[in-house]
């Protein structure tokens, strides 16, 4: 699938790929302004190793959706992610159901939980960068059935952590503190510095609208 461009503040200077199916990220990406294409990695996504650190584990498998990608494409940076929800030292994935959600939501509501999204660049010779950014994000606690409702309405069911900021779980925030994109999929502050350092995109040059000065 191709992204088209849209107006933003880069342009694409070599062919990108977003290595996901993931909407968010798609959407997130496309709001730089850069053109690319969407291959969603095949890469199977198995449960922490026993001792791996949660950002060692969102990198291993950021590095493996890249990687599987970007192999047969020569040419072309890949960009491959993982988010991940960590409440102390556990990690909490996607929920299997509607019950799962709510088991993870009752976790975390009411404490502060750290959110992690992995990046990997990559080209057809392997990972040419890789970050880590992390977002801390405290829960309310809404009462057991507004949780309850929320676990039973769908949104949770493909989200790191069964809420979506971006969505109706915004009622459950009460502080977040750092990156809101880098929860929702990718950071992007972080991974547009990256880009531009390894000049596969460039700032976008203004349009008519900016530069000159408009009516006082
Ligand atoms: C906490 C949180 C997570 N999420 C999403 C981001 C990710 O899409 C998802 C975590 O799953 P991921 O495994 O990181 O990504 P994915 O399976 O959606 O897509 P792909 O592996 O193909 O790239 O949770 C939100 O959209 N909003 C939120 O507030």
């Amino acid at each position: 699938m191709h992204q088209r461009q849209r107006p933003g503040p880069f342009r694409a200077a070599t062919p990108l790929i977003l290595a996901s199916a993931s909407p968010r990220r798609r959407e997130l990406l496309a709001s730089l302004g850069l053109d690319f294409e969407v291959v969603p990695s095949q890469a199977p996504e198995p449960p922490p190793m026993a001792g791996e650190r949660p950002d060692a584990y969102a990198l291993r498998l950021a590095r493996a959706k890249a990687l599987d990608v970007a192999a047969p494409r020569p040419g072309a940076l890949v960009i491959g992610a993982d988010t991940i929800v960590v409440l102390g030292d556990r990690v909490l994935g996607k929920p299997r159901d509607a019950a799962d959600a709510m088991a993870t939501l009752t976790r975390l509501a009411g404490r502060t939980h750290v959110v992690i999204t992995a990046c990997c660049l990559a080209g057809a010779g392997g990972a040419v960068r890789e970050f880590a950014v992390e977002t801390r994000v405290r829960l309310a606690h809404p009462g057991q059935e507004a949780l309850a409702a929320y676990a039973a309405g769908g949104e949770p069911l493909d989200k790191a952590g069964s809420y979506a900021i971006q969505g109706a779980g915004a009622f459950l925030v009460e502080r977040i503190e750092g990156s809101p994109s880098n929860v929702i999929g990718l950071p992007l502050k972080e991974l547009a510095a990256a880009l531009v350092e390894l000049e596969a995109i460039r700032p976008a040059s203004p349009g008519p609208a900016a530069g000159g000065r408009g009516p006082a």
